[in-house]
């Protein structure tokens, strides 16, 4: 019998959630040994008489023959060399291991197919962490589906791919039924573009040692702000189109219900890998994934001849954290008992390998402060490799230029977020990837399943949007088996989430006050002193609050305020200034405008309508005063004085003063435009400035430069002074993912309709991707 035959099968305790208890399992002791079936199935098929050979191959290979599997290994092994330098570099500091990435078996003794074993003990290594070995078998001899949730950075990316690979090889050799090359054998499905880049990748470095010749080929990624054409390309072909497609799931859709080819070559999937299953069944994803998973099982027909096959894909569920939404799914697609694989310690999420910290502030400028005095205290150490989360955009934006100018390039420093266009977050990720001693500063977009070698030290200035946020942004250090330090820089009136997070198990073993430094303090706010849009930036830091779940936050919304109004006025040096923001914006941004007023400069609401001519001085009116002027939206007015124009929305105006066009508008004056209008001033309108407006400059708009794009279909932005603001709350929900920005109307309104596209404006959507592609 061959060694494929004999090797020993893991017995697996499969679990079942209770159900309504949210992270409680019960174990029903059901063992699955099914190791005879398995063999039987094999047994007197040409997949053994491969398989002996293989395994001939292996022996040979390891005692250094001239087989196949060394000619295929020689075909990468520049990268294997690199790859085996970073980990030897990683050992070097790696830490005594954890019990959930502790070496538990020998890859050798599992089921894996030879082929796969021999990639993978090259690449990765000879044992399998606690989560492969448990859930492999069970991938590959489950009918319906697994549900498996196990702690961040303990290889759930290959105790997936690796089963993927066996499968693949496995059913290369049922040519006689039905040409395999023709169908997709796998779609994993990833939240991010970030993340399914990073899953393809990883696969493609083992899956290049088990076929050399077609691994190019064989593995698609999906994703939205690539060409469709590109991603068709490889569909087209007759011979042999990919049989891994890793896809955000906007893209996945467009292409699934508008391209017969694609949607042919799903005809007899094998199996749906749902990655990071929570996030992608939040409320977001839900309806999308849902309608895929049906969609692609309509399409399933019988794979011809094969014994195994129930006439369904099988569905895999994985995340570091799980709830409700991820069970009740497992229970519709896999069935009411699904097999639940569960490798935490008593349903607790949390790494205990990440020793975490909290430092507490009295402002939030002093947590920016303190997150940039830390990078300043720990540069030097050669092995500080730190990533820094903020909640918005705006802020990761604000804390990367705040910290590369206190450090003055001392370190390197990059940003990744979801408005930027993809290149410049690849190029970002990259560079921080390879480097031993730099910061990134992150939305986020790098919360989830990133695997950035050697992180240190995660730092997260305030709340994250959900609790399970914590866990998986804490999670980008501590990974494979390393010690890892996670510091949360929280202000008093945040205190009440840190509560959240004790209560799910995250314990802080250094709990300290923020100690002031003036002289560091004062040479941010020069810097910040710089700044254009600091008042942009405290909106959304304001509306980020707002949308972040009660439950969660728990913080109170007066104190927000104020603390947002305070933030301001440290960054200026000014404790007297409160910042501007119109009416509209105020009343949008989920919170009562009553409460704004007190800590913002929001104009009243009968200022609305303006004044006629001269009006208020100060609110309106046809030129009117500071904030006044003919039909003047909430501060606007034609000719208006600092805020005014004709017609202008919330502060925006033709011929706008100081802040004229601020949100739309003609000729808006000094910040005119800000978020569109025609002929805006230094920010935005028609031939604009930053940040929007018809042919602006930096942000887009309609014909505009760097990252026009975004803007060329959807210009909302532009013609609706304050919508960035008040959708700054889904503009940051999106900011989680990257992916769904559609569901907002915020700026990024063409990357989301590429990524995550509405059903019932299908047509609409499509020919909106014809133009663009
Ligand atoms: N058997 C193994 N031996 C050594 N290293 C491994 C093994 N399996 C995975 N790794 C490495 O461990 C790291 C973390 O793996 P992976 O990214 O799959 O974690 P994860 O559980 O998916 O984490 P997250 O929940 O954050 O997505 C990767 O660098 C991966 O290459």
């Amino acid at each position: 019998m061959s060694r494929y035959a004999i090797s020993q099968r893991f017995n697996s305790t499969i679990v079942e959630p209770v159900k309504g208890e949210k992270g409680h399992v019960v174990e029903t002791g059901e063992v699955v040994d099914e190791t005879d079936d398995v063999v039987n199935e094999f047994e007197g098929s040409e997949i053994v008489e491969e398989v002996r050979a293989s395994v001939e191959v292996l022996v040979e290979s390891k005692v250094g023959g001239a087989g196949e599997a060394k000619g295929e290994a020689d075909a990468g092994e520049a990268e294997v060399e690199a790859d085996t330098e970073a980990r030897a570099d990683a050992d070097a500091q790696a830490a005594p291991v954890s019990h959930d990435f502790a070496p538990t078996s020998q890859v050798e003794d599992s089921l894996m197919h030879p082929k796969v074993k021999a990639a993978f003990m090259k690449i990765i290594g000879s044992t399998l962490t606690a989560v492969q070995q448990k859930s492999m078998n069970d991938f590959i001899e489950s009918k319906a589906g697994i549900v498996v949730r196990a702690k961040t950075g303990t290889g759930k990316t290959y105790a997936f791919g690796i089963p993927v690979m066996h499968d693949m090889v496995i059913h290369s050799y049922s040519k006689k039924n039905m040409n395999v090359n023709h169908f997709v054998n796998t779609v994993i499905f990833s939240p991010t573009r970030d993340l399914a880049t990073q899953t393809s990748e990883s696969l493609s470095k083992v899956w290049k040692l088990v076929s050399p010749r077609t691994y190019k080929n064989d593995i698609a990624l999906i994703m939205g702000q690539m060409p469709k054409s590109i991603n068709l390309r490889s569909f087209h072909k007759s011979d042999r189109i990919p049989r891994i497609v890793v896809a955000t799931p906007g893209r996945f859709i467009d292409l699934f219900e508008n391209e017969s080819s694609f949607r042919n070559s799903m005809k007899h999937l094998k199996n749906i890998i749902i990655d990071e299953a929570d996030e992608l069944l939040n409320s977001n994803f839900k309806e999308d994934m849902t309608d895929i998973i049906s969609g692609l099982q309509k399409v399933r027909e019988p794979i011809p001849d094969a014994k195994d096959d129930i006439g369904r894909a099988k569905t895999m569920l994985f995340s570091a954290t799980m709830d409700s939404d991820v069970f009740d799914l497992a229970k519709t697609a896999i069935g009411e008992h699904f097999p639940f694989i569960d490798i935490t310690d008593h349903g607790s999420e949390v790494n205990e390998n990440i020793s975490q910290s909290l430092e507490i502030t009295d402002k939030i400028f002093e947590s920016y402060a303190a997150a940039a005095k830390f990078i300043e205290d720990n540069k030097e150490d050669p092995n500080f490799k730190a990533i820094i989360f903020v909640s918005t955009t705006a802020g990761v934006d604000l804390a990367y230029r705040l910290i590369k100018d206190s450090v003055d390039n001392t370190i390197p420093i990059f940003q990744l977020h979801g408005k930027l266009a993809q290149g410049r977050r690849n190029s970002q990720q990259k560079g921080f990837r390879f480097r031993k001693n730099a910061v990134l500063v992150a939305s986020n977009v790098a919360a989830r399943g990133m695997d950035f070698p050697n992180v240190s030290h995660v730092l997260q200035i305030g709340i994250s949007p959900e609790a399970s946020s914590h866990t998986h942004r804490i999670g980008r250090t501590g990974r494979a088996g390393k010690k890892g330090q996670a510091l949360l820089i929280v202000t008093k009136s945040e205190l009440p989430y840190v509560d959240t997070l004790k209560k799910q198990g995250n314990k802080f073993t250094v709990e300290k006050e923020y100690e002031q430094d003036e002289e560091f303090e004062s040479k941010l706010q020069n810097f910040t002193k710089e700044y254009e849009d600091l008042e942009q930036i405290i909106h959304s830091c304001l509306s980020s609050y707002a949308s972040v779940p009660q439950e969660v936050a728990r913080v109170k919304k007066d104190r927000i305020a104020r603390d947002c109004s305070e933030f301001y006025q440290s960054l200026i040096a000014d404790e007297t200034k409160k910042p501007y923001m119109s009416y509209r914006t105020a009343s949008k941004i989920g919170m009562d405008t009553r409460i704004l007023m007190k800590f913002f400069e929001v104009p009243r609401q009968r200022d609305n309508r303006g004044g006629n001519r001269d009006g208020d001085s100060d609110k309106g009116g046809y030129r009117g005063g500071n904030s006044g002027g003919y039909r003047g939206g909430n501060s606007g007015g034609y000719r208006g004085g600092d805020r005014g124009g004709y017609k202008g929305g919330n502060s925006g105006g033709y011929r706008g003063g100081d802040r004229g066009g601020n949100s739309g508008g003609y000729r808006g004056g000094d910040r005119g435009g800000d978020r569109g209008g025609y002929r805006g001033g230094s920010s935005g309108g028609y031939k604009g400035g930053n940040t929007g407006g018809y042919r602006s400059e930096n942000r887009g708009g309609y014909k505009g430069d760097s990252s026009s794009s975004s803007h060329r279909y959807n210009n909302k932005r532009s013609d609706y002074s304050d919508k960035k603001f008040s959708e700054d709350a889904p503009e940051y929900t999106s900011d989680r993912t990257g992916n769904r920005d559609f569901k907002s109307n915020s700026d990024h309104s063409f990357d989301k309709t590429n990524d995550s596209p509405k059903k019932d404006d299908w047509m609409t959507r499509t020919s909106k991707y014809r133009s663009e592609d």
